[in-house]
């Protein structure tokens, strides 16, 4: 099972009339959402379309140029620890430390999160055994092959729970197994009540899930 979490009853994640800016280009403008406890949101679009500057702004990574991202009503930039706390953001680098196995990536992980040994421990154990992991807890980091290596990083979602998951392309060098057991693992988190986002250019199960086509807010202008 997936280990709970502390998440408000409804809790509301939006963003309004965003725009983000990157080397001096406006890469999507006028954009906006709305997710609620349970709920999905699935970034489409091709390649240079946004998807990681839209989760690296929902992140709190990257200021948007205009608009405003709340959770609950609460502008997010008023309250940048509690946004951090609630928020796992897995980006396209695998954050895998090498000399550490994998077990201890996700000691480490889970004991930011939680300094209770107990709850930490076995916050691991889920997490190594929903993704297959258990076999290679022993092995460094620097041994693993890509899709071990992201499952790993993706395995740090189980070792330190949190309401709002934003996954890069979180299917990228994954086997058809480990996307199911990913598939299984949004699921119950959703009926938990928390939120995924997630970008990708795979087909992945998410029920329900809202798309959003990022191309839809290209803008061929320069933002004033
Ligand atoms: N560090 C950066 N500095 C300047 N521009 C950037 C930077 N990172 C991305 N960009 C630009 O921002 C735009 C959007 O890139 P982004 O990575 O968000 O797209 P994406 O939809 O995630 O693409 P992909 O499907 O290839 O992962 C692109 O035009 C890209 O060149």
């Amino acid at each position: 099972m997936v280990p709970p979490m502390t998440i408000p009853a409804a809790a509301t994640f939006s963003g309004t009339d965003l725009a983000c800016l990157r080397g001096g280009r406006v890469v999507f403008a006028g954009l906006g959402f709305s997710l609620e406890s349970g709920g999905a949101l699935v970034l489409l679009g091709p390649n240079g379309s946004g998807k990681s500057s839209l989760l690296r702004v929902m992140a709190g990574l990257l200021r948007p140029a205009h608009g405003v991202l709340a959770w609950d009503g609460e502008p997010v930039g008023e309250n940048p620890e509690g946004h951090n706390a609630r928020t796992h953001y897995l980006g396209h680098h695998d954050a895998v430390k090498p000399v550490l196995t994998v077990a201890e990536n996700l000691r480490f992980w889970a004991h930011l999160h939680d300094s209770h040994a107990g709850r930490a421990g076995l916050a691991v154990e889920t997490a190594l055994d929903r993704f297959g992991l258990s076999h290679l807890a022993a092995i460094p980091g620097k041994m693993l092959s890509a899709g071990q290596k992201r499952r790993t990083n993706l395995a740090r979602l189980l070792a330190a729970p949190s309401p709002l998951w934003l996954l890069d392309e979180p299917t990228t060098a994954l086997d058809k197994a480990s996307i199911k057991a990913l598939e299984a693992v949004l699921a119950e988190h959703r009926a938990q009540g928390g939120m995924v986002v997630l970008s990708t250019h795979a087909d992945i199960d998410l029920p329900g899930a809202t798309e959003m086509h990022l191309d839809e807010f290209a803008v061929a202008e320069e933002f004033p």
